[in-house]
């Protein structure tokens, strides 16, 4: 499988703390990956770096063989790589649809803004019908003429979802999808990521939900104190003693009954 992301060695500091300390690793195209650790091991500060907000102390990044860690926010995006929020916020005035619709003018640009008359108005219906096609798969049709600050946490990451897919991502890094969302609606959460990954996104998933990581993600890495500790598939995260160190402390991990990682 071709690497579509590849971490190699980065490095992030904050002052004099360092956050991410020469991290190394790879998505494949087509690969769902879940990329797990302790509070503050450095898993949302990994999607900045790939998205062009927190600037690299070392290292490089590459989308689809091509270096972009020192590229703008905006020039990543254009090239296919898409996040959502762990906690989004959402406009007070905008409607669900309103808002929807608005992403995709990051997709089309200045361009959009040139058109006139007959072809604007193609543009604005061409939106529209996939903004509604979205929201209609993402199951936010009842609620696409209410104000987006409105929704429920749930809806608001579905929309979060639904605003990423606009641009056509080729990668969608998603923070934490699960986190306000009902336990009960975590299964379609999955299946709704599962057919958003059979129109040939890429997805990597920071989440702390294990049943949800073992029942969407081919892979999991996980981070500790801004190092990668594993990489393996889900299933075999509860066997690995450098994980349950890592979650449970090594004092609690000592007690346990493990096989070797
Ligand atoms: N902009 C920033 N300035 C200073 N320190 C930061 C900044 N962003 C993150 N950090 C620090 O970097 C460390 C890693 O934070 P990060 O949010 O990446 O962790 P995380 O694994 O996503 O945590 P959580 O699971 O709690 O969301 C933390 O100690 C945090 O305080």
């Amino acid at each position: 499988m071709s690497a579509l992301l590849e971490l190699d060695g980065i490095a992030i500091r904050y002052g004099g703390n360092t956050v991410l300390s020469g991290l190394a690793l790879s998505v494949g195209q087509g690969e769902i990956v879940g990329l797990l650790g302790p509070n503050g091991s450095g898993k949302s500060t990994v999607l900045n770096a790939v998205t062009g907000f927190a600037p690299l102390a070392g290292g490089e990044i590459r989308f689809d063989g091509r270096r972009i860690d020192r590229l703008t926010p905006q020039r990543i995006a254009q090239l296919g790589i898409r996040r959502t929020f762990q906690l989004p916020s959402m406009p007070a005035r905008m409607s669900v649809l309103e808002l929807t619709m608005a992403a995709s003018s990051e997709r089309h640009g200045l361009g959009a803004a040139l058109l006139r008359g007959r072809t604007m108005r193609a543009l604005e219906d061409a939106t529209r019908a996939r903004a509604r096609a979205l929201l209609d798969e993402l199951k936010l049709s009842a609620v696409a003429q209410l104000p987006a600050a409105s929704i429920s946490g749930g809806q608001k990451k579905l929309l979060g979802i639904a605003c990423a897919m606009m641009t056509e991502p080729k990668l969608l890094l998603l923070d934490e999808p699960t986190a306000g969302v009902h336990p009960n609606l975590r299964g379609e959460l999955v299946a709704e990521l599962r057919s958003i990954h059979r129109l040939g996104v890429t997805l990597m998933v920071i989440e702390h939900d294990m049943h949800f990581i073992r029942e969407l993600c081919d892979r999991c890495v996980v981070l500790d104190r801004g190092s990668a500790i594993a990489n393996c598939k889900p299933a075999e995260l509860e066997r690995n003693r450098r994980v349950l160190d890592a979650y449970l402390g090594r004092a609690h991990a000592a007690r346990q009954p493990l096989e070797a990682s």
